[in-house]
């Protein structure tokens, strides 16, 4: 098995050597440039090669080899009914035969076409039921997944609805064990922290601004819990990089949440529209998606009245 990076690197070459496939006047040859349509054009390109750029590339599997090799039924179902309704499952080659391509930067529709972004998303399609000219796409959306000589539709985008100001400080009370988390005691080591860092006693010492601390309020949090008292003393200094662990329910949350959009708040203040308007500031990984929805509303209800959209 080659490095992926040779991979990588031959991809240029490979599609520089492919100009015939983009054109020609059989209409099945009116593909994207750069996409590579039937193994037997791939005299020059290994099989191993192509499994790989089959992964990399979307539009790289051959019709025969997209419709020949079904979905176990059971599979099938599975990923329809998880997934997307089977009658919203589109066919992707009716996207490829009426597709285009395009290396500029555009991301609106034109015509009823989804144009690709960038030269890693070599592929615009038509099709997936989108029929406004105007509304703006990615082109991630269009593409369908190609994987293992197998197709699978997109994977349903999981929104979380968003609540109201109300429902998100709404029921919130101090659970029965709260006087007693509490009083837990801390350890703070590492980092050169020799001397003892003393934890902070209110949310006021910390430096947010006045609107934060308001929400803080409106979530009932009347002092902070013991993980808070010594990650919220840690990141007033420098953010500082924290491991840090306390039980289940001991309000972890709010620990990492809080210095979080204190940064982002800063950050926004100071550039406005912020200084990577595309991309996120943060990034919170969790184990479920409950549990991602529970920290999103956490987050909302910290950072409301504040520029911060999540
Ligand atoms: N300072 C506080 N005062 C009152 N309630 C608080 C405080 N901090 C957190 N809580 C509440 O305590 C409960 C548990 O907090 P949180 O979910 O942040 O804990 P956690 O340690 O992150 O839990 P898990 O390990 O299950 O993710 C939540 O309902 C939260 O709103």
């Amino acid at each position: 098995m080659k490095n992926p990076s040779e991979y990588f690197e031959s991809k240029s070459n490979l599609l520089n050597k492919q100009p015939k496939l983009a054109s020609g006047s059989d209409s099945r040859f009116a593909k994207p440039n750069g996409i590579i349509n039937s193994t037997s054009s791939l005299s020059a390109v290994d099989e191993e090669m192509l499994s790989v750029l089959q992964g990399l590339y979307v539009g790289v599997a051959p019709k025969e080899r997209q419709y020949q090799v079904p979905l176990e039924e059971e599979e099938e179902d599975l990923l329809t009914s998880a997934y997307m309704p089977k009658e919203a499952v589109p066919n992707p080659w009716d996207l490829f035969e009426n597709s285009q391509t395009t290396m500029s930067n555009t991301k609106t529709m034109q015509n009823g076409v989804a144009r690709a972004e960038d030269e890693t998303n070599l592929v615009s399609t038509q099709g997936f039921g989108c029929n406004s000219n105007t509304a703006p796409v990615t082109n991630q959306d269009f593409i369908p997944n190609v994987r293992a000589n197998k197709t699978y539709p997109l994977r349903k985008k999981h929104i979380p609805q968003k609540k109201t100001e109300e429902q998100l400080f709404d029921d919130i009370e101090e659970g029965p064990n709260f006087e007693q988390i509490c009083n837990a005691e801390i350890q703070i080591i590492g980092c050169g922290v020799n001397e003892l860092i003393y934890p902070i006693e209110s949310y006021e010492e910390c430096g947010f601004p006045q609107v934060m601390l308001n929400n803080i309020l409106a979530k009932k949090y009347r002092k902070p819990m013991p993980i808070q008292k010594a990650v919220l003393r840690l990141f007033m200094d420098k953010p500082n990089d924290i491991v840090a662990h306390a039980q289940t329910g001991s309000g972890k949350s709010a620990a990492y949440l809080l210095p979080l959009i204190h940064q982002i708040h800063k950050i926004k203040s100071q550039y406005r529209e912020g200084i990577n308007r595309d991309s996120p500031y943060a990034l919170v990984l969790l184990p479920t998606k409950e549990l991602a929805i529970q920290i999103y509303n956490d987050a909302v209800a910290f950072s409301m009245g504040k520029p911060i959209f999540f």
